[in-house]
């Protein structure tokens, strides 16, 4: 290891050690967490199932960067590019439409066959797996309307496909020694004012309890069910909103979603975990960076992505939450954008876990609000960097920038090669 690598780490340990914080102690903790990383970064949504579809349900992609995955065996060798520079173990979040298959299968038929190989190359690398039904870019659902369609064939088509992919994320949890978190987002809504919120609401109710009912072990598969404001084409009215699915979460024992894009503008998930942990179970967060509306830009180190980190840590919620990641941006190289999000959502979990918890609460506690601020501040240029760097170094992945040479000579000999 470089020098000035470990004498800045050992310099920043004392530093934390006079407030009582244990940096050995933090990064095996830190070790521990896994952050499931979203195999649609790499491909811009498109997926392998319906190459001449484009990406619908209100969601969008800009940018032409060259050199996209399009097929399975690239966006694996493009994750295993972005693994080898990020810290840790973690899991890839599948969506349907990545089924690796030369069979044309309709969504609804999909079975864990169709995910074989994902499974054998996670297994190889240690990684885990969480899937998402894909309720968008289907003919079925280019009117908006998915689990909450009028049309009953339509409707029983997609509970189909969430039954299916239950099963297959369960196959995923038996096979790895460890649960999928199988999310639910579908897109449904109108673009202008609706006459009837409620019916909509009570199909999407009766599709949900179906697609429940069906049997699909619980040490294996979790379910996981994800709410939205709005979306391109559903200004106006969106049926899963959130409080549709938070309590539908919280009376069906559901982990719920919180999308870091799926609120009002000025509104923060970050103030919502402390809450919705003290009803529901398990909660998965889609991490992303919305910008002025669900962008879903790269993950920086911005006050949100640090208050998202803080709440985990100062709540001790790290065992009930799955950390996800969900943002698409197809203006940069795409397997930076990876290694970006992903080590920013690291580092934030590291600086949450080196603030002196207990010496805040205390002076909290004792309205002694002055020494709260005043730690807060200071603790903004204690020299985090420094044990990240060590962090890195330890876990065999580049220090600081170096990471992105890495990947300037895989664009170079991959990506720019890619037809
Ligand atoms: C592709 C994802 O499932 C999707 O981004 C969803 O999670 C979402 O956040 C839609 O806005
Ligand atoms: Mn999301």
């Amino acid at each position: 290891m470089d020098k000035s690598v470990l004498d800045g780490y050992v310099h920043a340990k004392e530093l934390y050690a006079k407030h009582g914080i244990d940096v050995d102690a933090v990064l095996e903790k830190l070790a521990q967490i896994k952050i499931s990383i979203h195999c649609w970064q790499g491909d811009d949504v498109q997926g392998f199932l319906f190459r001449d579809k484009s990406l619908s349900g209100g969601i969008a992609v800009t940018g032409s960067y060259p050199g996209r995955a399009s097929t399975p065996s690239e966006l694996r060798q493009d994750l295993d590019q972005a693994l080898s520079l990020i810290p840790g173990k973690h899991k890839i979040n599948l969506h349907a439409i990545y089924a690796d298959t030369e069979e044309q299968v309709e969504l609804n038929e999909l079975e864990p066959k169709h995910f074989e190989r994902w499974v054998e190359w996670a297994k190889e690398q240690g990684l885990g797996l969480d899937f998402n039904p894909t309720c968008f870019s289907h003919p079925k659902a280019d009117d908006g309307f998915t689990l909450s369609h009028s049309d009953e064939s339509v409707r029983k088509f997609w509970i189909e496909h969430g039954i299916a992919s239950r099963k297959i994320g369960e196959y995923f949890g038996k096979e790895l020694g460890q649960p999928c978190v199988t999310n639910f987002w579908l897109p449904d809504g109108y673009k202008d004012t609706p006459v009837d919120r409620l019916a909509p609401r009570q199909r999407l109710q009766a599709s949900l309890d179906e697609i429940f009912a069906a049997p699909v072990d619980s040490r294996y598969n979790i379910d996981a069910v994800e709410s939205k404001l709005f979306g391109i084409g559903s200004e106006s009215y969106v049926v899963g909103s959130h409080e549709f699915y938070l309590g539908y979460a919280i009376k069906n024992g559901k982990a719920l979603c919180l999308d870091s894009g799926h609120f009002h503008p000025t509104e923060v998930i970050s103030n919502k975990i402390s809450s919705v942990l003290m009803y529901v179970d398990q909660l998965l967060l889609h991490v992303s960076r919305p910008v002025r509306w669900d962008s879903d830009h790269v993950v920086t180190m911005d006050d949100e992505l640090l208050d998202i980190a803080r709440e985990l840590v100062r709540g001790d919620f790290l065992g009930r939450t799955h950390i996800g990641l969900d943002f698409f941006d197809g203006s940069i190289n795409h397997v930076a954008a990876w290694v970006i999000g992903t080590r920013n959502t690291i580092k934030a979990l590291l600086r949450a876990m080196l603030e002196p918890i207990d010496q805040l609460r205390e002076a909290e506690l004792n309205k002694d609000y002055t020494t709260r601020l005043a730690l807060f501040e200071e603790l903004k240029s204690y020299p985090y960097g420094a044990v990240w760097d060590y962090y890195c170094a330890t876990a065999g992945v580049p220090v600081r920038e170096a990471w992105l040479d890495q990947v300037k000579s895989y664009e170079q000999d991959v990506l720019l090669k890619r037809v």
